[in-house]
């Protein structure tokens, strides 16, 4: 019977005996094997190749060959290292039993055999070699394993020597199996110094107590570098009861390196490399921590660039980024070791001080970080200022955690930039509770504007010429239910801040053109309504389309919208802001620039922006009646404004002093409580139909008469003097005061005052050197006896006295005089030029004729005798 099941098993016989052949036929295949038959070596080579037998029997003594060679060939063979071969013996000496074994083969029958028996030895032989096959794919899968996860392992026996060290083991030493002997010994030499001990302990409370390890320690590979390794071992006793110790050994370097990586990039600024909030909270945890012991301080500074939003808009973001790593350069320059400074992100570092015994200490520090911003940063061709505001809070007083020190921080620090920027703060309690109040009314301020809760009041601009309402500025009050009015200074920054300014300066807009349109549907002249417009809003929105819309949805003529922008809107990038001046230029609405003066809009920057109207800040009118900065720096606006062809209007003009001289300056337009608080759209409008305008003598005049004004404590002059002159039709001012006379002059338009010299509270050369800084264009003339003229000399050389009338005058040459000295105020105010880039007016209107002094000799120069 032949079995061809192609699932049996094949056994193939090589033998030149035929019987034999057919016995193993007849007696394996009902067996449930197949036979192949093959008559000698050279054929069994070729038949094993073809069947890929389970099992091979081989005949010892055949005419073509010897056996033992044809089954060491077999062994040769790749596909034969494993598969079981069976020699058939005649002989049942020691010696060819020997030679089959040393040939490689698995087993050997004596011939004759016992037939019966064939089926169960070849059955228990294939048993054995598949649990072989097994065992070696194990094996190498093993190896395999071991060699992608770095993974060596060794073992010894507890008292001898040495052990087995595993391929890879070797691998992760750089050592050469062949000369290396699988000592602990040896493997302890490859363990630097340091760790030795630790390993050799470990390792000894193995040996004598079983107990496991697992360690994580460094290598020194063969070629010298440095692994690092978990290392992890166990005993246990193997089947005689002797103790084994057993471990492995995996080389986690590439781990530990991108631990290590992911690490540094969880910890830290990847821009500057600096230490980033989460480490610089461990840090500062640990400070405090260590500041508890010590019972010291730790200061916190939170440190935010000044103006890098514009570096960044106008230099480019690469300028903006070295910038930021130069700062991080000259900040750790700046500090001790100890001390730890992070970056948070954007143009925000921290720098932590640690070990300090008082504040003052971190106050220095401070003082010192401002200065390291003094020199330049040179980069990429640009010299750039640059300059920082400091928030400082100190441990234990400021915050007890790091969450808390930095909040105090950033609360100093907006303090800093309140105070200007460019300085340090330092956190106090009241601070903090207005920072509270912030928070507090930001939260508030999400919902006003859905409440309901934002209103507008309307100021009138006044026309200085024509004396009435020119138009009027919208400006926003907060009702808060239960609290009040709140003043836009208090939410319009939280509003920038957040980004509600948005909404909010939306609705303005629009509410504004709505009352705009409302009034003049009432009947009312159409005044321009003026609408304030925030920095935050040119950035993120496209005011041009909103305003388009608007006045669309409205039905405003744009002619009546006036749109105010601060010099912040300019400060950003120039083409963009350019582009859509002339955007909103084109939809034909005004264009005015608030608080002019009060940034950094330069003249040449200006001229190139289709700007309408120039509005002087209230700062500079505050004082422009006493002091010389205030009305200089005024009149130099006006004048450049007027050089620019814009129109001007002064904000916060309170007295008649300020309005008259702003009238002498010829300003175009006011606005301030003087005429009117900003009011409510329906007060406007009664305004509007009462025909509300600035009194008559509060308006601009050109030149109508000659106003004189006389200063002497002496009343009984001022009347003699008053006499002496009332023939020449001036309007004259007396007063026996100094102060008062500043007053006049701030309020009535004088074209030559005559102070005497002698007076108790303020001397005729003091009064007129004032007058000289505050009014160049007025004519001075000093009164005094022949005695002092010698003592006022250098004043009249300093130019603060134009002429010099002494008592008891001679009346005829009295009135020519003064005649002569309006004469010479006219000639200057009609010729008053324009100003140009903040230079004073005095040289220009102010006659610089030597003195002339009437009715004695010219007085002696400097240096005469
Ligand atoms: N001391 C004094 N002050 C005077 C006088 N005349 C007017 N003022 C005040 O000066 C401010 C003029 O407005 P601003 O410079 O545009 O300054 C405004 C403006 O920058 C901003 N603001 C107001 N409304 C809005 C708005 O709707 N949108 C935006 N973005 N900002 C607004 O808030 C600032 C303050 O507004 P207000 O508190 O209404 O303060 C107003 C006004 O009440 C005066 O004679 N003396």
């Amino acid at each position: 019977m032949i079995n061809r099941n192609s699932d049996a098993p094949v056994v193939l016989i090589v033998d030149d005996d035929a019987m034999t052949r057919l016995l193993v036929v007849e007696t394996l295949e009902p067996e449930g094997f197949r036979v192949e038959e093959t008559e000698g070596p050279q054929e069994g080579i070729d038949a094993f190749l073809r069947h890929r037998p389970a099992l091979v029997l081989l005949d010892v003594e055949m005419p073509g060959g010897d056996g033992f060679e044809c089954c060491r060939r077999l062994r040769a063979l790749p596909e034969g290292r494993l598969v079981p071969i069976v020699m058939l013996t005649g002989n049942d000496d020691d010696e060819s039993i020997a030679r089959a074994f040393d040939a490689g083969a698995t087993d050997f029958v004596s011939k004759p055999m016992r037939w019966k028996l064939l089926g169960y030895r070849i059955r228990y032989l294939l048993r054995g070699a598949a649990t072989l096959e097994k065992l070696a794919t194990a094996q190498s899968s093993l190896t395999y394993a071991q060699t992608l996860a770095h993974l060596g392992n060794w073992e010894y026996q507890a008292g001898r020597p040495d052990g087995y060290w595993s391929p890879e083991l070797y691998r992760i030493l750089g050592l050469d199996p062949e000369c290396t002997p699988a000592t602990f010994d040896r493997l302890l030499q490859s363990v630097p110094a340091d760790e030795q001990p630790l390993l050799i302990q470990s390792f000894t409370s193995l040996r004598t107590e079983g107990t496991a390890f697992s360690l994580e320690h460094r290598l020194i590979h063969a070629d010298g570098t440095e692994h690092h390794v978990l290392h992890q071992a166990e005993s246990d006793r193997d089947p005689s009861r002797a103790i084994v110790l057993r471990g492995i050994v995996q080389d986690i370097t590439e781990r530990k390196m991108q631990q290590g990586r992911i690490e540094y990039l969880a910890n830290h600024d990847a821009l500057t490399g600096l230490p980033n909030r989460n480490l610089l909270s461990d840090r500062m945890e640990q400070a405090m921590l260590q500041a508890r012991r010590t019972r010291q301080l730790v200061a916190v500074m939170l440190l935010d660039l000044d103006r890098f939003k514009y570096v960044n808009d106008n230099f480019g973001h690469s300028v903006g980024d070295s910038l930021l790593q130069a700062v991080s350069v000259r900040l750790k320059a700046a500090l001790r070791d100890g001390d730890t400074v992070a970056r948070l992100g954007g143009d925000e570092f921290v720098v932590m001080l640690v070990n300090l015994r008082a504040s003052a200490d971190a106050e220095k520090i401070a003082r010192h970080i401002l200065g390291t911003f003094v020199a330049p940063f040179a980069l990429e061709g640009h010299d750039l200022h640059m300059t920082t505001s400091v928030g400082v809070s100190v441990y234990p007083a400021d915050g007890a955690d790091a969450e808390s020190l930095l909040k105090t921080a950033d609360a100093a620090l907006y303090c800093a930039k309140e105070r200007g920027r460019n300085c340090y703060s330092f956190y106090t309690r009241e601070l903090g509770t207005r920072v509270e109040e912030q928070a507090e009314l930001e939260n508030a301020l999400h919902q006003a504007l859905a409440n309901n809760e934002l209103e507008l009041h309307y100021q009138p601009k006044v026309d200085l010429k024509t004396g009435q309402i020119s138009g009027v500025e919208a400006l926003i009050r907060w009702r808060r239910p239960g609290i009040g009015v709140i003043p836009p200074d208090r939410f319009i920054p939280i509003a920038e801040e957040t980004g509600l300014i948005l909404p909010i300066g939306e609705w303005v807009l629009r509410a504004a053109c709505a009352q705009a349109v409302a009034w003049h549907r009432e009947g009312h002249p159409p005044i321009p309504v003026a609408v304030n417009l925030s920095a935050r809003q040119f950035r993120q929105q496209n005011v041009a389309d909103m305003v388009r819309a608007t006045l669309e949805e409205t039905g405003l003529a744009p002619a009546r919208l006036e749109l105010e922008l601060t010099e912040s809107v300019l400060m950003q990038d120039r083409n963009t802001i350019a582009h859509t001046l002339r955007e909103l230029k084109a939809l034909g609405v005004m264009l005015s620039l608030d608080d002019f003066g009060t940034g950094y809009s330069s003249l040449s920057y200006l001229k190139d922006l289709p700007i309408d109207v120039v509005k002087i800040d209230k700062s500079f009118l505050s004082d422009v009646t006493t002091s010389a900065e205030g009305a200089s720096l005024t009149r130099s606006i006006i004048a450049m404004a007027e050089s620019l062809h814009m129109a001007t209007v002064a904000e916060g003009v309170e007295t008649e002093g300020q309005l008259s001289f702003l009238n002498r300056h010829r300003c175009h337009a006011m606005q301030g409580y003087y005429f009117s608080h900003p009011v409510t759209g329906p007060e406007i409008a009664e305004m509007l139909s009462a025909g509300t305008e600035l009194p008559e003598h509060c308006r601009r005049r050109e030149l109508l008469h000659r106003t004189l004004l006389l200063v002497d404590d002496d009343r009984s002059i001022l009347q003699m003097l008053g006499r002496s002159l009332n023939r020449d039709g001036y309007e004259i001012l007396c007063t026996t005061n100094p102060d008062e006379a500043l007053d006049l002059l701030a309020r009535h338009r004088v074209g030559v005052i005559v102070s005497d010299f002698r007076m108790p509270s303020l001397s005729g050369i003091d009064l007129l050197q004032k007058v000289k800084a505050l009014y160049p264009d007025i004519v001075r003339i000093l009164l005094s006896g022949y005695t002092e003229v010698q003592s006022i000399t250098d004043t009249i050389n300093e130019g603060s006295v134009q002429k010099f009338l002494t008592k008891p005058w001679d009346v005829a040459l009295l009135r020519q005089h003064i005649a002569e000295a309006f004469q010479r105020f006219e000639r200057g105010y009609a010729t008053v030029p324009p100003l140009h880039d903040g230079k004073d007016a005095d040289a220009a209107c102010v006659d610089v004729h030597p003195p002339r002094i009437t009715h004695i000799e010219e007085p002696r120069r400097r240096g005469q005798a």
